[in-house]
């Protein structure tokens, strides 16, 4: 009977990649919430009248969700032990899976560029995750660094074009080790992958209340990718009437993002502009530590891949101090991408509850750790539901 059960739900299979440093601590903290998450929408879901219905829909044999996890050792840690970061199967691999969850790579006894071009920029071109999408907010109980800015005025959707750009991984070194070293780092940018990227950060626009999208370049020193950018920009924008468009050169963006945040709403820039622009954002919202990402495939050909902003923070890992709420927020967005839009909501609310109520880890100001933040969301998503 139990197993009957079990087979008629719907089940989420997750690869979980937990990387280096912190990555692993945020991990862990995500994988409870999440199992936190399944379990109370399921079983366990509040009100007797909760559980009736629970039952009623399990004999209908319509079920709810569950998640299968399975955990990649996919780290600098095994790169060290055993010389490889991914198998040569690493592609097949994932492809058996809905979604991937990821901690963070890097690690000082490894060259960032060897970490970096072994694990996730792989992932994120073989599977064609070409959409990054770096929401922020100021959450509930949170306050900005810059004393002047209400929560209302800061709540932006950064979209990374994350497959090209200064990313491309061209380029090559002469004369190595003389004084006459010589090396290149060459751009790519291809009219298909800024169209595709567009489409996507005008779509974005058009789903959200503002309508607005500001394009960033630095179309005024280099002069041939950028501009080539600006241009695909303004022929997609003939697509879209409805929105209403900008265009910032990337040094400009910086101050504008900061004096004035709430002329802001979507925005579209290259791999390493948006790269450096969200870090700017999540700090501005409160913390790099809050801040969630979604590595898209939107063809859905691919599984995506959802990880906080942040990368492994050597600085602070195995201390138990990490904030898991970037980690929590990413999981949210992949429950959302799974389409399950009631637990995703839950998870949310719960996580701004906590916030709300200061719980909070130390780069917000408060005096909690890890663990301590993970289990008040895990209550937390026991109450939300106990009150619906
Ligand atoms: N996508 C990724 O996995 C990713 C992202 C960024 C950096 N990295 C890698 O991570 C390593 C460290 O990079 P870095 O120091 O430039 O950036 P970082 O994001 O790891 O850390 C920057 C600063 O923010 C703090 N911080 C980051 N996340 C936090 C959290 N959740 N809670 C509290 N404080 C937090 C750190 O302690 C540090 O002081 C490098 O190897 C880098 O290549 C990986
Ligand atoms: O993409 C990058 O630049 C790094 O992996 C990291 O900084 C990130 O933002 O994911
Ligand atoms: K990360
Ligand atoms: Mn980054």
């Amino acid at each position: 009977m139990v197993s009957s059960i079990h087979s008629v739900k719907k089940v989420h299979r997750i690869a979980c990649i937990p990387g280096d440093g912190i990555g692993t601590e945020i991990t862990e903290a995500a994988i409870q919430v999440l199992t936190t998450l399944q379990k109370t929408l399921g079983w366990f879901s509040s009100t007797i009248f909760g559980r009736l219905f629970m039952i009623l829909k399990l004999a209908l044999l319509l079920g709810t969700f569950e998640f299968d996890f399975t955990h990649l050792d996919w780290s600098s840690k095994a790169y060290l032990e055993r010389g490889w970061y991914m198998p040569p199967d690493w592609a097949d691999q994932l492809r058996k899976h809905d979604a991937i969850y990821f901690g963070a790579v890097g690690w000082p006894d490894v060259p960032d560029h060897i970490s970096l071009w072994n694990l996730i920029l792989p992932i994120r071109k073989v599977m064609s995750q070409y959409v990054n999408l770096r929401p922020t907010r100021i959450l509930e109980g949170i306050a900005s660094p810059m004393a002047n800015v209400k929560r209302e005025d800061l709540d932006w959707v950064i979209v990374r074009e994350n497959s090209e750009g200064e990313y491309s991984g061209q380029g090559g070194t002469s004369h190595e080790d003389t004084p006459h070293a010589v090396a290149t780092e060459i751009s790519i940018f291809s009219q298909v992958g800024i169209e595709r990227i567009m489409h996507f950060a005008f779509q974005t626009a058009l789903s959200r209340p503002r309508k607005k999208l500001t394009m960033v370049t630095k179309s005024n020193a280099q002069r041939h990718g950028m501009v080539l950018w600006d241009k695909v920009f303004y022929t997609v924008a003939k697509e879209y009437p409805d929105v209403e468009i900008d265009k910032m050169l990337v040094d400009a963006m910086t101050v504008r993002m900061v004096l004035h945040p709430a002329s802001l709403d979507t925005i579209v820039a290259t791999n390493l502009h948006a790269d450096i622009l969200s870090d700017l954002a999540a700090a501005l919202s409160g913390s790099i530590g809050i801040a969630p990402s979604s590595n898209l495939d939107p063809t859905r050909k691919n599984p995506s891949m959802f990880e906080p902003i942040h990368g492994s923070a050597p600085d602070i890992a195995g201390k138990g101090i990490a904030n898991p709420v970037g980690a929590f927020w990413s999981a949210a967005e992949m429950v959302r991408w799974l389409g399950e839009e009631k637990a995703a909501d839950t998870l949310m609310k719960a996580i701004e509850n906590v916030t709300q109520a200061g719980v909070k880890t130390k780069d917000l100001g408060g005096s909690e750790n890890t663990k301590g933040v993970t289990e008040a969301v895990c209550k937390e998503i026991e109450k939300v539901l106990g009150a619906q």
